[in-house]
């Protein structure tokens, strides 16, 4: 299995709003490599993303990532997000400002929170500055950088660290339609190459059709329709 995603999580409506808040309460399991979730804005499909990747704590259920157990109420187990061993994409790419590509790059490599030295050039920084085309702008800071070069830092960042599994929020959203097409295609190469599954999380009806060979549609934190 590639993904076993069994979560139930209760969010407290804010303080002086009306309703009982949100209630995540989805059960899926699927063999497929990539796996898309959609469905309108407020479904979940950013709550579940976050229960994966070990930052939102469910109720109760099990979270199961190429056959590796992260998350079970049952034992109880809730392995930490460092040790969960996923990539994890933001929406907004989450660059560190003051840090070149380079050093952003080996960030994922650091135990801690020191900077990544400018020199000492690390023999899988390099490998990963080649295979993104990054090499140009290595020594940039993300505000010097496309939105493709961007992205491709941050997809560089997460995969350094040979992680299971590539969890993607909206992962082209902030692209134009021409770069976004392109970045599809690599990143399909990319999955194609290192054999991880994916979970990405988009509104895009092109995403889901390029990326979805397992598909769950979201609402009010349910699933109303999949192909698994
Ligand atoms: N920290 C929180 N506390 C309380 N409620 C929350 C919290 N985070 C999210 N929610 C609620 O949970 C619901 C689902 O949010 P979520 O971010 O998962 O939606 P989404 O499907 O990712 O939407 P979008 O596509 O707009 O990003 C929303 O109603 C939201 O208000």
């Amino acid at each position: 299995m590639s993904f076993e995603l069994r979560i139930r999580r209760r969010m407290p409506a804010p303080r002086g709003a009306m309703g009982s808040g949100f209630a995540l309460d989805l059960d899926l399991r699927t063999a497929a490599r990539r796996l898309v979730i959609h469905g309108p804005s407020g479904a979940g499909k950013s709550l579940t993303l976050q229960a994966v990747a070990g930052l939102l704590r469910p109720d109760d259920g099990l979270i199961r990532v190429a056959g590796e157990t992260l998350f079970d109420s049952a034992q109880p187990l809730d392995r930490p997000s460092r040790e969960r061993r996923l990539g994890y994409l933001f929406q907004d790419y989450a660059l560190f400002p003051h840090l070149d590509v380079r050093q952003n790059i080996a960030f994922g490599l650091q135990q801690g929170w020191r900077n990544p030295s400018r020199t000492g050039a690390d023999e899988r920084v390099r490998h990963w500055l080649g295979l993104m085309g990054l090499e140009g702008v290595a020594s940039q800071r993300p505000h010097q950088l496309s939105g493709g070069q961007r992205q491709r830092t941050a997809l560089a960042r997460a995969l350094i660290t040979e992680p299971r599994a590539l969890l993607l929020d909206e992962p082209f959203a902030a692209l134009d339609p021409a770069l976004r097409e392109r970045l599809r295609q690599e990143l399909s190469a990319l999955l194609e190459r290192l054999q991880i599954p994916l979970l990405m999380i988009t509104h895009d009806a092109e995403d889901l059709e390029r990326f979805g060979e397992a598909r769950v549609q979201l609402q009010d934190g349910r699933v109303v329709a999949s192909t698994l």
